[in-house]
């Protein structure tokens, strides 16, 4: 049995004047411990289909279930972690990455130090009784990791969450990311646009075609990149001939959309 499936969805977006179909037959089948990204034109529906599966709201057709477990609602197991860190900003640093806890009332003497230890772990010791706005954007998105994985979530969903961050950044914390979820063997999906983060950071990647979003093709990303950080993958000759594959693909599906 996968870990996570996703039966036959399809979604439709219905307002006074207009009807959207996002997403058409979506049927997906996910192990523990796969990362997964999810690349597509603008407007494909890989928003709606993290939202569907985060439990936010639920297909208008089709189910989702996680470890045999229906998802009709957002659940303490699912970890949603977005562009924005969403930090409050009146709270420090250690406040913020134990606010999960709290809501869940799991704030124990053994959870906080987890917490606090995986924040020493992703290099941010001594920033503890620091506010949001006396870190730099990289930093934040840490904390917003260590916010995320506190209450042991079993599935990562990831919205485009190094996309607002400088290239340099965004690469560091792709390794640190990914270094962090295999220690802690996380199954993680990923929203992206970056055709070289989705090679970088995954094990498959699916394509979505637009108008409806549909499942237009996976990529397997070759074992011999799958051993490597997500840095040195960018180094390595089957890189980029996967890069040029879905280019390929994407640019395709883009010019359907033109016509
Ligand atoms: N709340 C909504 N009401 C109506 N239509 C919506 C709503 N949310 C999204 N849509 C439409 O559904 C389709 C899919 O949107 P979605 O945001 O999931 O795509 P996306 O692939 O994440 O886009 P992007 O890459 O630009 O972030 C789009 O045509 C969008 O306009």
């Amino acid at each position: 049995m996968s870990f996570l499936k996703i039966e036959d969805v399809h979604h439709v977006y219905f307002s006074k004047d207009s009807t959207t179909t996002a997403l058409e037959n979506i049927s997906l089948a996910i192990e523990e411990g796969e990362f997964i990204s999810f690349l597509g034109p603008s407007g494909c529906g890989k928003t709606t289909l993290l939202s569907i599966i985060a439990g936010l709201f639920k297909p208008t057709e089709g189910k989702v279930e996680i470890d045999g477990k229906l998802v009709d609602k957002a659940r303490s197991y699912i970890g949603y972690m977005l562009q924005q860190d969403y930090l409050f900003p009146w709270k420090t640093i250690e406040e913020n990455i134990l606010v999960g806890l709290q809501i869940m009332k799991n704030e124990t003497e053994q959870t906080k130090k987890d917490t606090l230890a995986l924040l020493e772990e992703i290099g941010l010791k001594g920033v503890e009784s620091f506010y949001p706005k006396q870190l730099s954007g990289g930093m934040r998105q840490r904390a917003a990791l260590v916010r995320t994985l506190a209450t042991n979530p079993k599935i990562l969903l990831l919205d485009e969450p190094f996309s607002a961050l400088d290239y340099q950044t965004k690469l560091k914390l792709e390794d640190l990311v990914q270094e962090t979820l295999r220690e802690y063997q996380k199954t993680a999906l990923l929203v992206t646009h970056d055709i070289g983060e989705a090679i970088a950071m995954s094990d498959r990647i699916f394509l979505l075609s637009s108008k409806p979003g549909r499942i237009a093709k996976t990529f397997e990303v070759p074992t011999e990149l799958r051993e490597l950080t997500p840095f040195n993958v960018r180094q390595h000759p089957a890189y980029s001939h996967l890069f040029q594959e879905i280019w390929k693909e994407l640019d395709q599906l883009e010019a359907k959309l033109k016509h």
